[in-house]
């Protein structure tokens, strides 16, 4: 039994201890005390995220967590204000508490600073832009005729993820990989579906093993059935990115505008580094956009005003193109309502349902002493369902984002921090433009529909908040 705990920031007055924060309900004593069985109880960390929300609903914004026996507690926020604070108190760099993945699977490094300052330039859009549209292009004529063929009915699972990898790796390499296209009877490229097969696999495993400290013994891990799998999905995105590289810098034909070429360019890497970037960036940008794409998707067709929604998609793409079929810059600036329903859905169902830093230095959060070191986390999920900041929390409403700008109201952290969850995120404005694209480019020529025999759908945590099953939508074609 929780007590209800409904202390906020504001009614603090003076500054109180690490210890005095909220815990959940745990068992055991000493260093041997956990709070694991409460938190999985049920579908395990699948509903992980659940069960952060109902923690903060109980006991307020801030709460101290112990998963493990004789690890450190960590501290979850919901608090806006203290969301911002963190991400300030960081500096230039994320002090993440992890070691990559590449760290710890691979022993290798990479660096970080060329895709940075690259990747989220707002004016690197153009460039990318007609390769993007052209994707988008075929794999919205692909979903309409492989869905005229079966009565409207389609998987989107396998296309998405070929969408975002096709895009993707057209930035990345300059020229498209060619591993989706429009016509439906030609098979999606079978390498490449197990290749974003293996980056799902990642992130479905690396949930398994994320609760067990990095700084353990190698032979430790290996131990471990999960890790092993880990691994093993690691070692094939890996090689396989690793031969498309290759192919790509024997083939010699760069034409300058490509990332692997920028990164091969810089010489604080090697070429080994430069390489390892190229496949991080395929690693961060498929499956995250695709999940997050999927949920768009499902959003507007089951929201209850599904085809006022879509009505409103449509009038806005056909009035930003006109008679042009392809969505370029000048276009891509009209979709303001677009840009509202992607807001929306990240929302609802962020990808990353939190986010993870450590304290860089003694400080305090809501009141509470928090020493240097602490393990912080800021559950975006429970902020973006939560009604003190949002109005009718669980509606996908992209409205409420138009009268925020009409207000020009941006005092509230919130709001600039919810919907992306994705701070320092190096392709979030690649992932934004791919969303918007081939969503303006499917509901122009679709009507997308929830099938009303069907409950709604659910999310389950495989590290990224993922739909629990394959989406399957009604997509009927549009009276002209
Ligand atoms: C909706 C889609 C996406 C979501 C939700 C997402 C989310 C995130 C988050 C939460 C982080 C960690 C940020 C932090 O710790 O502060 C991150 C980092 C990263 N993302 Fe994304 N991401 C998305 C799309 C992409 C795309 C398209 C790319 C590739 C262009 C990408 C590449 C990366 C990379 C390379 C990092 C590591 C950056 C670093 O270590 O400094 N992501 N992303």
């Amino acid at each position: 039994m929780i007590t209800r705990y409904a202390r906020t920031k504001s009614t603090l007055s003076h500054k109180l201890p690490f210890v005095k924060i909220p815990v959940p309900p745990e068992i055991g004593f000493g260093p041997l005390t956990t709070s694991l069985p409460y938190l999985t109880k049920g579908n395990g960390f699948k509903g992980f995220f659940k069960r952060m929300q109902t923690i903060h609903n109980d006991l307020g914004p801030i709460v101290r967590i112990r998963f493990m026996p004789f690890t450190p507690y960590i501290v979850s926020t919901t608090d806006p204000d203290a969301v911002a604070q963190i991400y300030r108190q960081e500096g230039p760099m994320p002090q993440r508490f992890k070691k990559t993945i590449w760290e710890l699977c691979l022993n290798t490094k990479t660096g970080k600073t060329s895709l940075n300052d690259h990747l989220l330039r707002p004016n690197n859009i153009p460039t990318w832009l007609s390769r993007i549209d052209a994707v988008a292009q075929d794999v919205a004529t692909r979903i309409q005729n492989e869905a005229a063929t079966n009565n409207g009915s389609i998987t989107l699972n396998p296309i998405i993820s070929a969408y975002t990898l096709e895009s993707l790796s057209s930035i990345v390499f300059g020229k498209r990989m060619g591993c989706i296209g429009p016509d439906p009877n030609v098979p999606i490229d079978e390498r490449a579906k197990q290749f974003t097969d293996a980056i799902h696999g990642f992130f479905t495993t690396s949930e398994r093993i994320f609760y067990i400290p990095d700084n353990l013994p190698t032979w430790f891990y290996s131990c471990i059935p999960e890790y092993k799998k880990l691994v093993q999905h690691v070692k094939f995105v890996f090689d396989f990115g690793e031969e498309m590289v290759l192919e790509k810098i024997k083939a010699n034909d760069s034409t300058g505008t490509d990332l692997l070429t920028l990164f091969l360019s810089r010489p604080e890497l090697s070429e080994r580094e430069a390489i390892s970037q190229a496949i991080e960036v395929l690693l961060g940008g498929v499956d995250t956009t695709a999940i997050a794409l999927l949920w768009l998707l499902y959003s507007i067709a089951a929201a209850p005003n599904s085809s006022e929604i879509q009505m409103k998609i449509r009038n806005e793409v056909n009035l930003a193109t006109g008679s042009k079929k392809v969505i370029d810059e000048e276009a891509l600036g009209k979709l303001t309502y677009i840009r509202a329903c992607v807001k929306e859905a990240l929302r609802l169902y962020p990808p990353t349902n939190a986010q993870m830093r450590t304290a860089v230095d003694d400080m305090t959060l809501l009141g509470y002493d928090i020493p240097k070191g602490s393990i912080l986390v800021m559950s975006i999920y429970v902020m973006g369902r939560n009604s003190n900041i949002f109005e009718n929390p669980d509606d996908f409403i992209p409205e409420r984002w138009l009268e925020r700008e009409n207000k020009l109201n941006r005092s509230n952290a919130a709001y600039s921090t919810i919907p992306f969850s994705m701070c320092t995120c190096v392709g979030r404005r690649l992932a934004e433009t791919e969303m918007y694209i081939l969503l303006a480019h499917i509901v122009r020529n679709l009507d997308l529909q929830w099938p009303s025999t069907e409950s709604l759908l659910q999310g389950e945590l495989r590290t990224l908040l993922t739909p629990e099953k394959p989406l399957t939508i009604s997509c009927q074609p549009v009276a002209k």
